[in-house]
């Protein structure tokens, strides 16, 4: 099959439903020093409060109110999905809702072994991330040979629709500020909490131009800063949005912004009408969280905060929305008896049916393997309707997975966006630092039709280590000369995390031990080897992030074979979690069946419905 000989055993047989739970090791704390989150508050392990029950009252040390995930009152027998994901799962409502915990593979690995950012094995700091990311991840162009920036962007979608670090704003700057004004390291006394900024080594193109030396980082919320976990246990981060793929990103997180975003009214959720074609609603806070130039400037309301990030993928953001309303639309004229509710309800089901059966059969083979996903029983080759739910399953995002091997996508992305006539010539393109969270671009022109044919034309980036300096140099730049790096960010954000090693995570997968560097030579490349064993003390100590991104392609796939594992497995135990598709399921009506089967069965259901939408 071209897999490693690992997956069968590993996913096959009698593993099937065995899943790992968290076990959490306690560590010897070495000594610790500066820019590494020792002076947050996670740093104080020792002597924080006894586990306490998921709570909403605000406290002094968690005044978010927010606590690790609040179980609801009661479940209601409801055909419909809670917005916040409670009650998906009976026996434990509230798994998978926002606010509770990532789920982990292997131990983590902090610095402490409770909360501090991973270290070396030595004690020593490992190599800045900033290096790291100049040395390993330079902007070399190579495109897919088969596969559109769809795949790229569908991606992005199903990544949101996940999971989201909790008290991160992803797009514009942090209140909590780690570096001066000028972007100078900040003395340790005054490092806000919860700051572990990325420092720019001398050498660094950004520092040689501007002088800028430190960029911001703020950790992740942990449930220790919720103050919801048991003494002197590891720290686990939380995640803001419900893990189940609902489409959360459209219809929201919870049933205050899903009211906040309906219309009431022939089960539509809202929109604004400009130029005959529909867009979401204005964010009141447009100048808050958009990098708008103008106040006039569109700056759009969702399910999901980071709706505004880059146009493309504001862009799906907004079929997806106009999908919902197609629907309800449709299901008006066939129901004329339905209510608002129920239209609106039916409409949800349908599109969230139809963004399930695209992401499980269209979107993910092409990411980790159409025959990997059969063997693995990911997907089925059937037309009949199969009902694999089990409710042993927890739903959690795992860490491993949205800090490390999703995050490797990031690879894909295409600095410049191609904007695409109908005769399919590309006449110009977007740079894509030029917009991120400025939206108004998509609704100029022809620009909606116009960027949709480009997803669907223009390839995405090759999946390898090499990445765009649109978002290793200018990531978030708002008009100014230089922005953020987002590699940089992932492997801060793995440390931040305390990710169990590359080595820990290899062997976990199936591959052998490395006790060398050379080790690593039956996946890597010996150039890759050796810069590895320049920047890391030791093997033991290459960060997950790093070391599963050098690894070869597994044929078929876009990914090396350890993250191709954990990719394998958040998706297995993803499939659990959902009764099938609304393509198969008999109940529904025949007149609905066959619109809802045309859909679903359509292998470019998106191509269709971009054009179809836009025209
Ligand atoms: C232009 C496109 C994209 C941009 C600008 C972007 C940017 C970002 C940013 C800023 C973060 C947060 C970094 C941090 O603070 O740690 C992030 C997180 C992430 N990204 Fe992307 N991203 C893009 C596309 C993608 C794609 C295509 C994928 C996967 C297919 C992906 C997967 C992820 C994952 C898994 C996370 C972590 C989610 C979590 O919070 O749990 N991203 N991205």
């Amino acid at each position: 099959t071209g897999y490693h000989p690992a997956y069968s055993v590993f996913f096959g047989g009698a593993h099937r439903n065995a899943y790992y739970r968290p076990q959490f090791q306690q560590q010897t704390a070495p000594v610790v020093n500066t820019f590494d989150g020792s002076n947050a508050i996670f740093g104080n392990g020792i002597g924080s409060p006894p586990r306490l029950a998921a709570q909403q009252v605000p406290s002094a040390l968690d005044p978010s109110g927010m606590g690790c995930g609040t179980p609801p009152a009661t479940c209601t027998n409801s055909r419909y999905r809670s917005f916040d994901g409670s009650c998906n799962n009976l026996r434990n409502p509230v798994w998978g809702t926002p606010n509770t915990r990532y789920g982990r593979l292997l131990p983590p690995n902090y610095g402490d072994g409770i909360s501090l950012p991973t270290r070396a094995r030595s004690g020593n700091p490992l190599p800045l991330s900033r290096t790291v990311s100049l040395i390993m991840y330079p902007d070399i162009n190579l495109e897919d040979p088969i596969f559109t920036l769809n795949a790229m962007q569908y991606g992005q979608i199903v990544t949101h629709d996940m999971s989201m670090i909790a008290g991160s704003t992803q797009a514009q700057p942090h209140s909590t500020m780690c570096c001066s004004a000028s972007g100078q390291l900040l003395e340790l006394a005054n490092i806000p909490e919860h700051c572990f900024p990325i420092v720019l080594p001398e050498s660094d193109p950004i520092a040689q131009q501007t002088n800028q030396r430190c960029q911001n980082f703020v950790r992740t919320i942990t449930d220790r800063d919720r103050n919801c976990v048991a003494q002197n246990q590891p720290a686990e981060q939380l995640t803001a949005v419900n893990a189940f793929l609902d489409l959360s990103i459209v219809y929201g997180n919870n049933d205050q912004t899903a009211q906040s975003l309906r219309q009431f009214q022939g089960g539509l959720m809202t929109v604004d009408v400009r130029n005959g074609q529909t867009w979401p609603p204005r964010n009141m806070n447009s100048s808050g969280v958009c990098a708008i130039q103008d106040i006039n400037e569109a700056c759009y309301m969702a399910g999901d905060t980071r709706v505004n990030q880059n146009p493309q993928l504001t862009l799906l953001q907004v079929v997806l929305l106009r999908e919902h309303n197609r629907l309800a639309n449709a299901l008006a004229q066939i129901n004329s008896h339905w209510d608002d509710e129920t239209l609106f309800q039916e409409a949800r089901k349908i599109n969230i049916a139809q963004h399930q059966y695209i992401t499980y059969y269209e979107w993910l083979p092409i990411y980790i393997g159409f025959g990997n996903s059969l063997k693995n029983r990911i997907i089925y080759q059937t037309s009949d309707f199969v009902n694999d739910y089990d409710d042993t399953v927890d739903p959690s995002i795992l860490n491993e997975h949205a800090t490390a091997a999703f995050r490797f996508f990031h690879s894909l992305i295409q600095g410049n966006l191609d904007l695409v006539t109908e005769e399919r010539n590309s006449y110009g393109t977007l740079r894509l630092s030029d917009w991120f969270n400025r939206p108004q671009i998509i609704e100029e022109r022809n620009n909606f039709d116009d960027l949709s044919r480009g997803l669907n034309t223009q390839p995405q980036d090759a999946s390898d280590q090499f990445h765009t300096s649109e978002i290793t140099q200018f990531l978030f730049r708002a008009g100014q000369q230089f922005g953020q790096d987002l590699k940089a960010f992932d492997v801060q954000r793995n440390r931040d995390h305390g990710l169990a090693s590359y080595n820990e995570v290899r062997q976990f997968c199936g591959l052998p031990r490395a006790n060398s560097f050379n080790d690593f030579l039956d996946v890597m490349s010996s150039k890759n080897v050796e810069q590895l064993a320049r920047l890391y003390e030791s093997p033991e100590d290459v960060d997950l992030t790093v070391g599963g991104s050098l690894e070869q392609l597994v044929p078929g796939t876009l990914a090396g074979p350890t993250f191709l594992c954990i990719l394998t497995e958040q998706f297995y135990r993803y499939s659990f979690l959902e009764i099938s598709y609304v393509c198969y399921h008999k109940t529904i009506s025949n007149r609905l069946f066959i619109i809802v089967l045309f859909t679903c069965m359509s292998s470019s259901l998106l191509n269709l419905k971009i054009q179809g939408d836009s025209k």
